[in-house]
């Protein structure tokens, strides 16, 4: 139901970028009769600084017409800008009598003060409502939205009404958690020196001792991602700067804006282990999945994934679980779609941005068996672990904190440990690369991205290579927020993945026009 679009530039983003945005949310709000958010927030690459995201309870925001309405009035100089905001209330028929409602929030960069203001004036200036949040996460803003546009169904539109539902369920959940001792209890945190660290220090007061976290980079000094965050974390499979990472310990890093979480932990070697976002979904599908069959309810499943979710989850989750997995474009905005289309649809990117979401019927069905006299004790115990799951889940879009808490509950309630919880199956070796190509649009891919219909000659080039290794799989797809060609591999040994992801970059450097240097292989 609900969706983003993504509106960055490499560029320094103008106020004026901003306060268009602002117009268009109100355009957006008028013509769907709902209020819409505005988030102003930097992407995950810290070389890139600014940007927006628009949260819109109808999901139509982001296709391809209104995302174009976006770059248009984005690039309209001065004279034209009337005569575009003319040509999308013509297109859209828009009523501008009608109300409109814009929600705001922003990070914690020090340009965000700005750039929200602009954002506020662009509301005003077409006679829209507006209510700023200030700083907030991500998430934050799309539960606000949702609450607002469910009339108060979803929860109070307030940050303190976010804590309380969240927070509530989460202590429910684990005083199911028996033996839980202090050290289980512990989590360090790595808040890539973003909004999320402020916003998880404003939750403890209201977890009380049921989860101990220690923060870092809380952004009191370091700079927003810089070397931290779930994505460096993901990326280079190493634990961020200023986190003291203890053997056996388990950790975890927000990103930025919070809507993504990844786990690990170093073993008594030295050795770094990634939790990713494929094995989370891996930990709340088969919780999930285990509760249902407790309840006695038989409901539709799935688990959501990309081309980038490791070939081992994909066969645990298939031939282990027998949980249906889909595969999707990568965008959680994708995800989310298909995810709806199930009873309940766990999603995820490996990046470690996703939720669960529940079908209003499978929520009906948890709550006749919480109410029904008939209901033994096991049902009823599972109906309730259940309805506690749902309501520490921010439904709207992935959202680090509620993940957090809903992690933290399970391996409390499962008394499972960091370790056992990377036992469940082993990731293959896997490797990303970017590629700088002249137009990164030459490729096209079809099958979610995991072939390449254009240039010619590429995809036999990457079905040669991946035959040369066991276990092999590797595809390459223009990416959508960088000017790059992203490259993914993965194969039996580290050693086999890097060579096939350097391989692939070449063949990628010579068919798909390649700039600057060729490709280093990576040993
Ligand atoms: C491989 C990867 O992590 N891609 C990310 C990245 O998209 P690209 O289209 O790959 O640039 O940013 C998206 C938005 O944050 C996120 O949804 C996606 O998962």
């Amino acid at each position: 139901q609900y969706g983003t679009a993504g509106f960055r530039t490499n560029a320094k983003v103008l106020d004026h970028i901003m306060f268009r945005m602002g117009l268009l949310a109100t355009l957006r709000s008028k013509k769907t009769k709902a209020t819409i958010g505005v988030m102003v927030t930097a992407s995950h690459n810290p070389e890139e600084d600014n940007g927006v995201k628009l949260v819109d309870p109808m999901g139509e925001m982001v296709t391809p017409t209104w995302e174009g309405y976006a770059t248009q009035l984005a690039n309209a100089e001065d004279d034209d800008l009337l005569m575009a905001l003319k040509d999308i209330i013509a297109k859209e028929e828009i009523n501008m009598s009608q109300e409109a409602h814009v929600f705001v929030g922003r990070d914690t960069r020090s340009s965000s003060a700005s750039l929200s203001q602009a954002v506020l004036e662009g509301v005003s200036s077409l006679g829209g409502l507006n209510k700023d949040y200030g700083l907030v996460t991500t998430p934050q803003l799309h539960y606000m939205v949702c609450c607002q546009n469910t009339r108060g169904k979803y929860g109070e539109a307030t940050v303190e009404g976010y804590y309380k539902k969240l927070c509530q369920a989460f202590i429910k959940l684990i005083k199911n958690a028996s033996n839980c001792t202090d050290d289980q209890k512990h989590l360090s945190l790595d808040g890539a020196n973003g909004i999320g660290a402020l916003k998880v220090r404003e939750m403890e007061s209201h977890l009380g001792k049921e989860l101990q976290i220690s923060l870092y980079n809380d952004g009191s000094n370091g700079k927003l991602n810089y070397q931290c965050g779930a994505d460096f974390v993901k990326v280079q499979q190493k634990p961020p700067t200023g986190l003291e990472i203890k053997p056996g310990e388990r950790c975890c890093s927000f990103d930025g804006d919070a809507d993504r979480i990844v786990y690990y932990y170093s073993d008594s070697e030295g050795k770094f282990h990634l939790l990713d976002g494929d094995k989370i979904a891996t930990l709340i599908s088969t919780f999930i999945k285990e509760l249902l069959t407790q309840a006695g309810l038989n409901v539709n499943m799935a688990v959501v994934q990309t081309a980038y979710a490791n070939g081992s989850s994909t066969r645990y989750l298939e031939e282990t679980m027998k949980v249906t997995v889909k595969c999707t474009k990568t965008g959680v905005k994708h995800l989310h779609h298909v995810a709806q289309e199930f009873d309940i649809g766990v999603y995820f990117e490996a990046n470690g941005h996703g939720t669960v979401l529940l079908s209003k019927s499978v929520e009906d069905k948890i709550q006749q068996l919480i109410d029904s006299p008939n209901s033994d004790d096991e049902k009823k115990r599972a109906a309730l672990l259940l309805q506690n799951t749902i309501n520490v889940v921010n439904q709207t879009v992935g959202d680090a904190i509620s993940d957090m808490l809903l992690i933290e509950a399970i391996l409390a309630i499962k008394g499972m440990t960091v370790q056992q919880w990377d036992a469940i199956y082993t990731d293959l070796p896997n490797r990303q690369l970017k590629v700088k190509v002249a137009d990164r649009r030459v490729i096209d891919t079809t099958d979610a991205e995991r072939r390449a219909l254009s240039p010619a000659g590429l995809q036999d080039a990457i079905d040669a290579l991946v035959k040369k290794y066991s276990l092999a799989r590797s595809f390459v797809r223009p990416s959508g927020t960088e000017d790059v060609v992203r490259v993914y591999a993965e194969a039996d040994t580290q050693e086999s993945a890097d060579a096939l992801a350097h391989e692939v970059s070449l063949a990628v450097y010579r068919l798909a026009g390649g700039v600057g240097d060729e490709p280093k292989p990576l040993h």
